[in-house]
């Protein structure tokens, strides 16, 4: 018997994808703009112009990509829903033929033997919310919960894992406070409002699943540990607050029903006082949460807005396309941090994945076969997957794993350029191609994690 790893029986082995990221046709059969659809359309805003009206095409090709899941062995796909194909107006007015699209990509999933885990917001807000406001408007909750309940009404039952929001802390801090994303805004004062309307809106939702579900429902969050580049007291506070900012912002209000007193100390008169029952809204018995791992950051004392620090460059380290360390470690030393800190929840790894440099087009083998060789990105999942397996025997409840992601698709607003998928996507003819990792990951899956 070797001594690799063997996961728990009912391990669930996925992967991931988001709406705007994949589907193109944003605005087919009835659906609205969303904040992305507008900022992709802003000069400026996305490398080399690109944009998701086209994508992967997903929106037409959703048979032959779910077909392609079943052929790789996949147990479960994490996608989103585009708010504004449901409601293009953001409340009111239900657009059945988006609500189709997705019924009928469900119901694909489940005929295929497919698990779906259904995210309700992967960052594309609809425009018409954002003139109102968006996430700086209190009533967003409302909406919120109003748009969960349309999907819970059509899909629970079928879909039996839900997830409310992706990474409010990207939205917050690429949306509002640096203003890198959607809807591209740069504000101190604009993002703790932001960031706990995202929170309370997350609230609303799962109150509302409760009345109108019998399944489970989570949150994914992006976390990273946050390890000193000294043993300076200077470092050792900087650590701090950046693992309060990122790591504990969500999480808290989540779990634990308060936030981490270092939001006050980073955003000083930015930082609102809350009424006490927001805080009881916020705080939702989950099911679950989502951890979506990529790296670690070193982090130093430096001169930062708002937070005052800075990530070290490790000069051995092994860096991706996007220029984050592959530090497996990280991910089981933040798994044992989650269980210390918030108890034995079920933690599914919503994301993890690498971007390295894989080529336009699949090259040609022998065979006449098209073939795509990622070695990197095939070492970075086992090394990650092992880690998390560390992390189970050391007693976390990890219930499954979702790789980012299922197909290439549009880095936000790095565009095209970086490539994630297990699944190469030809851009010009959309062909895809399953790279080397995908068949190294379906034998993963059908081993049970033997053939890491
Ligand atoms: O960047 C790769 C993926 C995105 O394509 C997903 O949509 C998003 O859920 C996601 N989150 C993260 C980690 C947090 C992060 C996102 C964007 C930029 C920097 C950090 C990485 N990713």
């Amino acid at each position: 018997m070797s001594d690799a790893p063997v996961f728990p029986q009912g391990f669930l082995w996925g992967a991931a994808t988001a709406a705007h990221q994949i589907e193109g046709s944003p605005l087919a059969d009835g659906a609205g703009p969303s904040i992305w659809t507008r900022f992709a359309h802003t000069p400026g805003m996305m490398l080399n112009g690109d944009t998701g009206d086209v994508a992967c095409d997903h929106y037409n090709r959703w048979k032959d990509d779910v077909k392609l899941m079943r052929e790789l062995g996949l147990q479960a796909y994490r996608f989103s829903v585009s708010w504004s194909r449901i409601l293009p107006e953001g409340t009111g007015r239900v657009n059945q033929k988006g609500l189709d699209f997705y019924s009928r990509l469900v119901d694909e999933l489940l005929a295929n033997g497919i698990e779906p885990l259904l995210t309700l917001y992967h960052w594309d807000l609809p425009a018409a919310l954002d003139d109102r406001g968006g996430w700086l408007n209190r009533d967003i909750a409302d909406w919120f919960a109003e748009y969960g309940s349309v999907l819970f009404r059509a899909l629970d039952g079928r879909v039996k894992k839900w997830v409310t929001l992706n990474e409010p802390w990207v939205v917050t801090d690429g949306g509002y406070l640096h203003g890198a994303l959607a809807p591209g805004h740069r504000s101190r004062f604009e993002a703790p409002i932001a960031s706990h309307n995202l929170m309370r809106a997350h609230g609303a939702a799962v109150k509302a699943y409760r009345e109108i579900g019998k399944h489970e429902i989570g949150l994914v969050v992006n976390i990273e540990p946050k390890y000193p580049a000294t043993d300076s007291a200077e470092d050792q506070a900087a650590v701090r607050r950046a693992h309060a900012y990122m790591n504990e912002q969500y999480l808290h209000p989540a779990l634990l029903g308060h936030y981490p007193p270092e939001l006050k100390e980073i955003f000083g008169e930015a930082w609102p006082e809350w009424p006490a029952e927001d805080y009881a809204l916020i705080k939702q018995p989950l099911d679950f949460v989502g951890i979506n791992y990529y790296t670690r950051s070193v982090t130093k004392a430096a001169t930062s807005y708002p937070l005052n620090t800075g990530v070290v460059k490790q000069p051995l380290g092994t860096y991706t396309e996007t220029g984050w360390e592959v530090f497996p470690q990280g991910l089981t030393d933040l798994l044992l941090w989650f269980k210390q800190t918030y108890g034995d929840l079920p933690v599914y790894i919503t994301e993890n994945g690498a971007a390295f440099f894989d080529p336009p087009t699949a090259d040609v083998d022998a065979a006449g076969n098209r073939r795509v060789r990622d070695p990197l990105r095939m070492d970075y999942l086992r090394k990650h997957l092992s880690a998390i397996h560390d992390a189970i025997q050391a007693g976390v409840d990890i219930r499954g794993y979702m790789l980012w992601s299922f197909l290439d698709n549009l880095e936000w607003s790095l565009g095209y350029s970086k490539r994630f998928g297990m699944v190469h996507v030809n851009y010009g003819t959309q062909e895809r191609t399953p790279k080397d990792s995908a068949r190294w990951y379906s034998e993963v899956i059908r081993t049970h994690g033997r053939k890491l």
